[in-house]
């Protein structure tokens, strides 16, 4: 695993945009593996204006979406498909026919999560995932104690999760939904190169958890120290708990810039 420090958000954004982009001049039509939740933004802004700049041609892209709510009614704002669909498909002028998500509203739930493992091998994979990261360690919503080897279906989100997302929801947690449907760890794990952003303090005791604690299902998040292509990218003060933080600093400092992440 590679932990990148970066001094802010505004970096980590321009980083993970940039492997993206090299990414796409390599393989034009790369399922880029998008998830939702404040932290990413950064990373779909920066694309946007690499995009917008001529930087780019993201004409073949493909985008696949990590997790949504069960039960919102179809175009509710804070469904993850409109959350996708606005803050990366459009501002990258791709398709809707290029993207690909699971149906929160379906009356068979499991089937779709069935449908959605089926149409994410059906498409070759995912290039690259990104990935945020819950307060209690989740990934996509892999709460606490899902089993390392899930495969997309639904859960139960904890508390403490519905309270986070509850500011997407006018501050009101009776608003944020219980179920979910997420890729499974083993889903997630199937990804080509995992890139994970965290910022922020509230971060720390997460990230130092996943990056150098024991690979434990109580902390969805430690199964990326099982990927052989992970990249962990956070701000200074996500960093806050990391004892091998120096480490980290000088082996990136050191390494040819034509390595990417
Ligand atoms: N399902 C999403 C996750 O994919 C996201 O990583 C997490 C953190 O969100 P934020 O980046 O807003 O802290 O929120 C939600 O639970």
């Amino acid at each position: 695993m590679e932990v990148v420090i970066v001094p802010d958000a505004a970096a980590g954004g321009e980083l993970i945009a940039g492997a993206v982009v090299d990414l796409l001049r390599r393989k034009p039509d790369a399922l880029l593996g998008v998830a939702t939740g404040s932290t990413p933004i950064p990373v779909y802004e920066a694309l946007a204006a690499t995009v917008r700049a001529g930087g780019v041609d993201v004409s073949q892209a493909r985008v696949a979406q990590l997790d949504e709510y069960v039960g919102l009614p179809a175009g509710h704002p804070e469904s993850y498909r409109s959350v996708v669909l606005r803050e990366v498909v459009e501002p990258l002028g791709l398709s809707p026919d290029a993207f690909l998500g699971p149906d929160g509203a379906a009356h068979d739930v499991q089937a779709a999560c069935e449908a959605y493992d089926k149409a994410l091998a059906w498409a070759g994979g995912v290039d690259l995932q990104l990935l945020g990261i819950g307060t209690d360690g989740h990934i996509g919503f892999n709460e606490p104690c899902s089993s390392l080897a899930s495969r997309t279906r639904i859960k139960t989100l904890t508390e403490r999760t519905r309270r986070d997302n509850a500011r997407f929801f006018g501050g009101d947690v009776d608003q944020v939904p219980h179920h979910v449907i997420t890729q499974g760890i083993g889903t997630i794990l199937d990804a080509r190169h995992l890139v994970l952003l965290a910022t922020g303090e509230g971060k720390a005791d997460a990230v130092a958890a996943t990056v150098e604690g024991p690979v434990a299902a109580i902390v969805p998040a430690s199964a990326l120290q099982l990927h052989p292509h992970a990249t962990v990218v956070v701000d200074e003060a996500a960093a806050s708990k990391l004892k091998l933080a120096d480490y980290f600093r000088q082996t990136y400092a050191g390494k040819p810039s034509w390595q990417g992440i």
